[in-house]
């Protein structure tokens, strides 16, 4: 049932996707994998593992984020499959958030093309018909926090140094108003407004505290709790989870839907200020040196 799935990617023609392929898993389900999106299929148990390989960090490239939204193209039309498991290739990073150097030093047209990129998959996310179930394995800073906000349940790692949240506000950047709504449906209104002021980026003990996160299990019990998460959902009814979803969701997703253009307006005025694009490559130089 397409209840809330079936959008457009609605992106430039012609972005690069990295050598795809579609095999047959052992099982008889199809495998297809991009250069950075790796498909796991399990076909008896109707559930997909997405695992993210952009390294090193996982950072959302303009190519990264459409080989994952047509990803998810592919599994949502996909009636094989009805719960995703995301998770992380990269070992000790689960995402680092939007790609710097995609808002950084580029023209408006690219950052209009970006953002409306950064839309789309967060659209896909949020109003998936399937499971989604974030098994987060490292850091998950920003855009990378987003991505496990929208899925239905979150598994975090117990390591103090993956720590989760929105940090936008410490490179002098803005979480947009449908991060903010996300976050608030998540952890409600006062813990998102201090957490997104601060940008607070919270460990494990912390984000359960919180309510940023569902679960915090050891490192190799990721992967299992997940599943075993994951098995309990899939036995609801599919409809009438959808339903569900669909209920709760709908509104905060067309908060944007109905403004997605004067968004991407927004969003490329003010990233295009030289204040802004100054705080951004001092923000990119600082994690350069912090090696040296
Ligand atoms: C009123 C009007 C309002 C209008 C508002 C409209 C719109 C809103 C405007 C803007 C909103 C934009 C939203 C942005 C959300 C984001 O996601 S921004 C990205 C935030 N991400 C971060 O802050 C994470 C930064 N990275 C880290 O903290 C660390 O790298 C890490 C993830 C914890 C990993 O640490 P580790 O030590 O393992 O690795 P390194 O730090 O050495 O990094 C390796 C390598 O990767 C580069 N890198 C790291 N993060 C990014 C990134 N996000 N983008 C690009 N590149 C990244 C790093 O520079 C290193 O590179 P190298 O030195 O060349 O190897």
């Amino acid at each position: 049932m397409a209840l809330l799935a079936g959008r457009t990617v609605l992106l430039r023609a012609g972005v690069r996707l990295g050598a795809e392929a579609a095999t047959r898993g052992g099982n008889g389900a199809r495998r297809f994998a991009s250069h950075r999106v790796l498909v796991e299929p399990d076909a008896a148990a109707g559930i997909a593992t997405i695992k993210l390989k952009n390294p090193p960090v996982n950072s959302l490239s303009l190519e990264f984020l459409t080989e994952l939204i047509i990803c998810l193209e592919k599994l949502e039309n996909d009636k094989t499959f009805r719960g995703i498991i995301l998770t992380s290739d990269c070992p000790g990073i689960f995402s680092a958030g939007l790609d710097l150097r995609e808002m950084c030093g580029k023209n408006p047209a690219h950052y209009a093309e970006y953002w409306r990129a950064v839309q789309e998959i967060w659209l896909k996310l949020y109003l998936s018909n399937m499971v989604l179930v974030a098994a987060i394995n490292g850091a998950s800073p920003a855009g990378g926090c987003l991505m496990a906000l929208t899925c239905d349940y979150r598994v975090l790692a117990d390591n103090p140094r993956y720590r989760i949240g929105l940090n936008e506000t410490l490179l002098g950047i803005i979480a947009p108003f449908w991060f903010k709504d996300n976050l608030v449906n998540t952890i409600g209104h006062r813990a998102a407004d201090r957490a997104l002021q601060l940008g607070l980026l919270f460990p494990p003990t912390e984000a359960l505290q919180v309510g940023m996160v569902d679960q915090v299990v050891p490192e190799d019990q990721i992967h299992s709790t997940a599943l075993s998460v994951m098995s309990q959902w899939l036995a609801i009814p599919d409809h009438a989870r959808q339903l569900t979803k669909s209920m709760m969701r709908k509104a905060t997703a067309d908060h944007l839907i109905k403004q997605r253009e004067a968004d991407i307006q927004n969003f490329v005025s003010f990233i295009s200020k030289d204040s802004i694009q100054k705080s951004l490559q001092v923000y990119l130089e600082k994690l350069k040196q912090k090696k040296h």
